[in-house]
């Protein structure tokens, strides 16, 4: 039986796929846990067990997680593609809306005025001119990152009236067959500051994409522009993003990671992480993060990580072997030659790589006794560049 722990508030259509499944147990307290299932609990600070095989992300964003590490573990880390876009897609049209017709400050505005009886009327009438704003129709949103969100948000903004111009390097050949031809394509990141009235972020955060708005990325932008943030905090350099807004270059910046260093700030607008949380989002991401990790704990095979590549056939054999370990030279040729030491007939096998990592898995026609097993396991487990070994 497979022990799973789980964190953050995981939808019960999920935990139940665990609970209901009698090779599972949920939240075991004599078992140590085979894997987790999380949304954003931070792993960073956290002694993962010595028995975790693989973490599954409930959401897309694995910046909570200690990639890295858990792949030099042998740990699989999945999250769940697309799962939550279309939550997160609705959240940001609306922010894109509200904040151009400034309801936020007005709805505010409006509940400071609740205690003056017969008087609401006229004083709705009479305030009303401090909240005039912009529609959106014709003006110009630029999407920085065109994934699973961003291509929602490009395509459905077109619908909206807006322009569309979208940057992505990396864009997928799925996605590119999504987007709509009449979202134009920016070569580069400057086309979109100096030319839109509206950004807003789809990437994950990493290296390359943290602090993305900064200080010279302000500077090219045009007064009065809107940026919207529903990706990572840690995009926007946020001393640049204070100094611009008295600036008055940024006329709103809605973010769904509000800290202390920008709450509180004029025109800055906080919402509490709330892009995937929908009843329909959460059940997606949690229903996909239980398949996604029961598959791999009990089968072997590997869908949606993002440290490793999909691995997926068949179980042909009585048992399997399956293997991570590093993208080098060889490793194939000594696990079969191990196999053969131990008189084992192959059924069927599959190797894939991912960058500087592989897994392999192999099905073996014969019944194995503990000894022999355990001896296998010791063998292929010494073979150099092997980081986990299981045999099913
Ligand atoms: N606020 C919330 O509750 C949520 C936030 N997110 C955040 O949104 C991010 C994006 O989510 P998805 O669209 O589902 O991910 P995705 O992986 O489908 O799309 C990301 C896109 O960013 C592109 N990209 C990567 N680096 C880039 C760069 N330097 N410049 C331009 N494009 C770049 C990739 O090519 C890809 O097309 C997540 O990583 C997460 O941080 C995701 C879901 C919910
Ligand atoms: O999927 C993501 O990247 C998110 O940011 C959603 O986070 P959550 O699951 O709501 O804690």
């Amino acid at each position: 039986m497979y022990s799973i722990q789980a964190f953050n508030a995981i939808a019960d259509a999920g935990l139940k796929l665990i609970e209901e499944d009698l090779d599972f147990v949920l939240n075991s307290e004599t078992q140590e846990p085979d894997g987790y299932i999380a949304r954003s609990f931070n792993f960073h600070n956290y002694a993962i067990g010595e028995q975790v095989k693989g973490i599954a992300r409930a959401g897309a964003g694995v910046n909570n997680i200690p990639v890295e590490h858990c792949t030099e573990r042998g740990i699989v880390v999945f999250n769940t593609p697309g799962a939550n876009a279309n939550a997160v897609k609705e959240l940001v049209l609306t922010c894109i809306m509200a904040s151009s017709r400034n309801l936020f400050d007005a709805v505010k505005w409006t509940a400071e005025i609740e205690d003056r009886g017969k008087e609401i009327p006229e004083l709705v009438e009479k305030g009303k001119k401090q909240f005039v704003g912009t529609e959106i129709k014709g003006k110009r949103l630029g999407v920085i990152g065109v994934g699973a969100i961003g291509v929602l948000v490009a395509n459905d903004a077109l619908e909206l009236g807006m322009e569309v111009v979208a940057f992505d390097p990396f864009i997928s050949v799925e996605t590119a067959w999504r987007l709509s031809q009449n979202v134009r394509r920016a070569i580069t990141l400057e086309e979109i500051f100096s030319t839109c009235d509206y950004i807003t972020m789809h990437v994950p955060l990493n290296d390359k994409t943290k602090g993305l708005l900064n200080e010279n990325a302000f500077k090219q932008m045009k007064d009065g522009i809107r940026i919207l943030n529903f990706s990572r905090g840690e995009l926007v350099d946020e001393q640049a993003l204070k100094l611009a807004i008295e600036e008055g270059i940024v006329e709103n910046y809605i973010t769904d990671f509000p800290n202390e260093n920008i709450l509180g700030t004029n025109k800055v607008i906080g919402v509490p992480h709330l892009g995937a949380s929908t009843k329909e989002s959460e059940e997606n991401c949690a229903v996909m993060a239980a398949r996604q990790l029961k598959h791999y704990l009990k089968t072997g095979n590997i869908k949606h990580s993002v440290n490793l590549p999909d691995v997926e056939i068949p179980f042909s054999g009585k048992r399997r072997l399956a293997v991570m370990h590093k993208n080098i030279p060889g490793m194939v040729g000594r696990m079969t030659g191990i196999l053969a030491k131990f008189e084992m007939n192959i059924a069927d096998m599959i190797n894939r790589s991912k960058d500087a990592w592989a897994y392999t898995i192999i099905d073996i026609d014969n019944e194995i006794d503990e000894t022999t097993e355990q001896n296998i396991k010791n063998s292929v487990n010494e073979i150099q560049g092997t980081v986990s070994v299981r045999l099913l």
